[in-house]
């Protein structure tokens, strides 16, 4: 279902990072096109060779998004098996993971916006073709442009495939998903229809926190009690959007809002005056 990439077209470069069970190499793939040899930069993403027999769902999350082709959806070039290195190979997005970024980046409220309604409207995307994508959160949005106040362009996020599936994962590592992996997942492992919506409400925390990471100073067993406790998210200041994220961060799914609703809240708070008021600092602070 796949394109299959032979090892020798690959060129690998520096570690990125790593993900569940994968590490991230920046590379470059050779294609021969007639005569005259491209070269295009990629993102090698590598199963780790302890986990190879994880090689299936590992290849699943990469044919998910080869099956669907959406703007927002990171391209998948194709897979590449040699001896025990299972390679996924996918587009190379130019700035990188969204957490990383805001970490070190100031955006404004209108950035923000935007990239949250980009999402929004690629759950719904999947929401309309019944595809639960399972591991939504910023580590996980691409940033392919800045966007610049200046020239005015706005950003454009991809979302990356959802890696390993939390079946395969064991409840460990799924346990240092709280609070992205909806309360549902921990319990059954299995991913439900309305399990992105609690992720996104994660993400959205992610977005407007400056890539703060929730509920970092948590150990494992302090971030079950969140959940055991049905506590929430610290609440941001801004209060309609804080209602958004705790309306998708509800505990019970069928109560989480469908993608429509959500794009529609996003729109009210786009069109707000929050952002124009909270800039010129007439807002309560
Ligand atoms: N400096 C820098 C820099 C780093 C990376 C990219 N590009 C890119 N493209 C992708 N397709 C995937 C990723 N990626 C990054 N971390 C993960 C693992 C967690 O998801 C995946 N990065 C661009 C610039």
């Amino acid at each position: 279902q796949f394109h299959m990439i032979r090892h020798e077209d690959l060129v690998w470069g520096e570690s990125l990072g790593q993900g569940s069970f994968t590490h991230v190499y920046r590379g470059a793939k050779k294609d021969q096109r007639d005569t005259e040899t491209h070269t295009t930069e990629v993102l090698l993403k590598v199963l780790d060779a302890e986990h190879k027999n994880s090689w299936e769902s590992f290849f699943e999350a990469a044919s998910l998004m080869s099956q669907i082709s959406h703007k927002h959806l990171l391209l998948v070039y194709g897979v590449s098996v040699h001896k025990s290195k299972n390679v996924m190979v996918q587009e190379f997005v130019k700035h990188g993971a969204l957490d990383l970024y805001l970490k070190r980046s100031a955006v404004s409220l209108s950035w923000k916006l935007d990239v949250a309604k980009q999402l929004a409207c690629t759950l719904n995307f999947l929401e309309e073709k019944n595809i639960v994508h399972g591991n939504i959160c910023a580590k996980n949005l691409l940033l392919a442009r800045e966007g610049d106040p200046n020239s005015d362009t706005s950003p454009f996020i991809k979302l990356s495939d959802p890696g390993i599936g939390v079946a395969l994962l064991g409840k460990e590592v799924v346990l240092d998903r709280i609070p992205w992996v909806a309360p549902e997942v921990l319990e059954t492992l299995e991913l439900g229809q309305q399990c992105d919506k609690w992720s996104f409400g994660a993400t959205l925390w992610e977005i407007f926190n400056g890539g703060e990471v929730p509920l970092h100073r948590l150990d494992p067993i302090q971030k079950q009690q969140f959940y055991e406790c049905h506590s929430q998210l610290p609440c941001l200041e801004w209060t309609e959007l804080a209602d958004l994220i705790s309306q998708c961060m509800q505990y019970q799914p069928e109560l989480r809002p469908s993608s429509r609703a959500i794009i529609r809240h996003l729109n009210s708070l786009i069109t707000s005056d929050y952002e124009i008021l909270h800039a010129s600092g007439t807002l309560p602070e």
